[in-house]
């Protein structure tokens, strides 16, 4: 099989045809089971964000995961997401044997507010053996992954041996993580005050394991290896010389830097992935209604007074404009 070559550097949004089509007899099944994973008592608002802007852009059924002390906070914030408690490690954030059935979901979003305790670890290590399965790392899901030096030493791993495997699987094309400049730094010890060689350092992760990493800030930066790591499971290995697809992303603003911006973006990105595209279509995709979204935003009401419950309202009118 050929590998294919990498799109060149795509300077404008080639998102705009990609909407996920609603046939006239479709069913909430079709757009995806979408499960959430974080929270804890103090952060519960980060992955009630997620679950909303999932249902908001598309996604047929959403669940959330959260420490049982959580779930009537969660549960209050939006009738349509559904509630699974896990265990509670007494004071609210998921207790030390925490696990998580996915089996009945397309795609899982890990990470808004879940902190790096016991709990938060076990969950975000199970879901990172679940390389079968798109899954979307963000906040406190990347923390873990930094601070357990699993990308570096995957054999850190402590579940490894119930597994039978001695290292996590390097084909990790089923997964976006989504770092702001510090949880990249924290990933890959490059300061956030150098932007370039943050991108830089991204791109050889995207390489290397076949991710996808969605380098927030002003502008926004997708990098992804998925279709090395895609030719690399038919009957050639990896072409790694081919280089990853790079998109800079051209809406968002300024107002955005505000608490929970990002948490919208994680249920963004999670959604399409749970409507079928794949990890760089719906990372680009994503980051590009969520800009679009916070420009309309800014536009109704200023940069200042922008929310995360602002960019949340305008992604219907985001979404319009480019269907
Ligand atoms: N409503 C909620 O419950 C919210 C909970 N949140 C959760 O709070 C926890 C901590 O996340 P935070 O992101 O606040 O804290 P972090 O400590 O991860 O990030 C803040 C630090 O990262 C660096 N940083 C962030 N953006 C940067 C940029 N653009 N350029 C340079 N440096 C940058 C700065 O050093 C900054 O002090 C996470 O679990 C997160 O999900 C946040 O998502 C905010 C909303
Ligand atoms: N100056 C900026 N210009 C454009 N977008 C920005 C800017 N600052 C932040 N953002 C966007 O806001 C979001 C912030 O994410 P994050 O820091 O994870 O927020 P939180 O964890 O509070 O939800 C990202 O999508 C980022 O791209
Ligand atoms: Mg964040």
């Amino acid at each position: 099989m050929k590998v294919p070559s990498p799109p060149p550097f795509i300077e404008s949004a080639p998102a705009d045809q990609r909407w996920p089509y609603r046939a006239a007899d479709a069913h909430k099944g079709n757009f995806g089971r979408v499960l959430l994973v974080g929270g804890s008592r103090g952060m519960a608002g980060s992955i009630s964000l997620s679950s909303m802007a999932a249902l908001a852009t598309g996604s047929g059924l959403v669940s959330v995961a959260i420490p049982d002390r959580c779930l009537e906070t969660v549960a209050g914030f939006h009738p349509g997401v559904m509630t699974i408690p896990i265990q509670d490690d007494g004071v609210g954030a998921f207790g030390a044997d925490a696990s998580v059935n996915t089996k009945p979901y397309d795609v899982v979003g890990c990470g808004p507010g879940m902190g790096t305790g016991a709990g938060a670890t076990a969950l975000v290590e199970q879901l990172f053996w679940q390389a079968d399965q798109h899954r979307v790392f963000d906040a406190d899901a990347i923390n873990i992954i930094a601070k357990e030096n699993w990308l570096h030493s995957p054999a850190l791993l402590r579940n490894s041996e119930h597994r039978g495997k001695s290292t996590l699987p390097l084909d990790q094309s089923t997964l976006v993580l989504t770092p702001h400049p510090g949880e990249l730094a924290r990933l890959t010890g490059v300061s956030a005050k150098d932007r370039d060689a943050q991108i830089e350092a991204a791109k050889s992760l995207a390489e290397r394991f076949g991710m996808t990493i969605v380098v927030k800030g002003g502008p926004t930066w997708v990098v992804s290896g998925e279709l090395l790591k895609t030719a690399a499971t038919a009957d050639v290995p990896a072409q790694n010389s081919q280089g990853v697809q790079v998109y800079r992303n051209r809406t968002g603003n300024p107002g955005m830097a505000t608490a929970g911006s990002g948490d919208v973006l994680t249920g963004v990105v999670t959604s399409l992935l749970g409507q079928g595209l794949g990890a760089f279509d719906a990372a680009t995709l994503a980051v590009y209604l969520h800009g679009l979204a916070g420009d309309f935003a800014a536009q109704a009401i200023g940069q200042a007074s922008l929310t995360c419950r602002e960019i949340l309202g305008h992604l219907p009118a985001a979404i319009r404009a480019i269907e």
